[in-house]
């Protein structure tokens, strides 16, 4: 069972969600790659092998670790989801009526858990047998995909996020990730570990255009005591975090939203590529983004469900104030500015805590790494020459469902 509520970055963590399948790295190719968000090819039995490794280390530190694709898989099982996730996936407007009907008839005779595998590994046009491969124009070109497939459902981080008790399902700011959240919704929405469960939505439930508003759950740290952390970056717009932040204090999950602005470029898409908490008062940062010339702004609710707006000083100070702490320690990432910069960009700084001073990282990142042992920091390592091609670490490819308050 769990218990659907994140109370913090560093708490204990309970219940957390990964996913990983061969399946979508097997298809990434230097052709298709940069188009999927991966700065590379994988090693693909490499891959799995570190990912293991990872799950292998969250479990032996007591936490349940959950997959996407089993949940996916038993979410099928369900009539009214696997329609609807059938209909949303390849909808006529995806693949064209033709298409869309005579393909999902043959999809709907398969095992739930090879949908799924298809769902997010994507499915090519020569895998549709023939009789059920009825486009309306036969002009294909059989390289290509009926469903690309996403590659980046690894870093389950972005897709949903939860915070305190609720979730955003988050509005993707870039159109290949947009379907991971689908999928995601029919689990949380269908699901037995989910659903009649008593927690709130925030964003991404219903059926509207969001438009400019865009989150991901990179972006996202729960620092806890009612306060938020979000990054304004490439991915989260001013839109996303207003129409989240409303959310956020109309349910009354949270009390205090502190926004940081980050360049809009691709080595720092998320804030947890630049800033992550490791312990409550310690802090791991990239000093080149954060900094004392970082702008940050703090959120609170005004009257007339207005919101209040003040500009900061200084991203520390609105940290210390909204956890109500005297002082806080930020290590920044290890090295010179050339070491600094290559080990941010393998994700030094994108540490997933695990309980107050024990996080989960790359072992690549040494000098980085060194940083956190000096400073008391507990550092479980795992390779990720694989899978840091995706540019994501330990924090983004991991979904907290449950963890403890601070
Ligand atoms: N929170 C994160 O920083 N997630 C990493 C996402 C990497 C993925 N390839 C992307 O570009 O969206």
């Amino acid at each position: 069972m769990v218990n659907h509520y994140v109370g913090s970055e560093v708490g204990q963590l309970r219940s957390v969600l990964l996913h990983y399948d061969n399946l979508a790295f097997e298809r990434l190719t230097p052709s298709n790659c940069h188009e999927l968000l991966f700065d590379d090819v994988l090693s693909v039995d490499k891959a799995a092998e570190e990912h293991k490794q990872f799950a292998t280390i969250l479990e032996q530190q007591g936490v349940n670790v959950l997959y996407l694709n089993k949940l996916l898989a038993e979410t099928l099982a369900l009539p009214e989801a696997r329609q609807w996730l059938l209909d949303t996936q390849l909808s006529n407007y995806r693949l064209g009526t033709s298409l869309a009907s005579s393909v999902k008839s043959w999809l709907s005779e398969l095992p739930n858990e090879q949908i799924a595998k298809y769902l997010t590994g994507g499915l090519a046009y020569n895998e549709i047998p023939e009789p059920f491969f009825k486009p309306l124009f036969d002009s294909y070109d059989w390289e290509h995909f009926i469903l690309k497939p996403l590659p980046n459902h690894l870093f389950t981080r972005d897709t949903s996020c939860w915070i305190y008790n609720g979730v955003s399902l988050n509005p993707m700011a870039k159109s290949v990730r947009r379907r991971e959240s689908n999928n995601l919704k029919a689990i949380y929405r269908w699901h037995p570990l989910f659903e009649k469960q008593n927690f709130n939505y925030y964003l991404g439930n219903e059926n509207v255009n969001y438009d400019n508003a865009t989150i991901e759950g990179g972006d996202v740290l729960i620092i806890g005591r009612g306060a938020v952390l979000i990054g304004l970056s490439e991915r989260t717009s001013p839109e996303g975090i207003e129409a989240l932040t409303r959310s956020l204090f109309k349910t009354g999950q949270a009390t205090k939203v502190v926004v940081l602005e980050l360049p809009k470029d691709r080595a720092c898409m998320h804030l947890d590529t630049v800033l992550t908490q490791l312990d409550i008062n310690v802090f791991s940062a990239y000093p080149a983004v954060i900094n004392d010339s970082t702008r940050c702004w703090t959120l609170t609710p005004g009257v007339n469900d207005k919101l209040d707006i003040k500009e900061e000083a200084g991203y520390r100070q609105a940290i210390m104030s909204a956890l109500s702490l005297s002082d806080i320690k930020v290590i920044t990432t290890g090295g010179d500015i050339y070491g600094q910069e290559r080990e941010q960009w393998n994700d030094a700084n994108n540490m997933l805590t695990i309980r107050p001073g024990v996080v989960v990282g790359y072992e690549c990142n040494t000098l980085t790494n060194d940083k956190y042992a000096e400073a008391g920091i507990e550092v479980l390592s795992f390779p990720g020459d694989q899978l840091g091609r995706g540019r994501g670490g330990a924090r983004c490819m991991s979904c907290p469902l449950e963890r403890d308050n601070i």
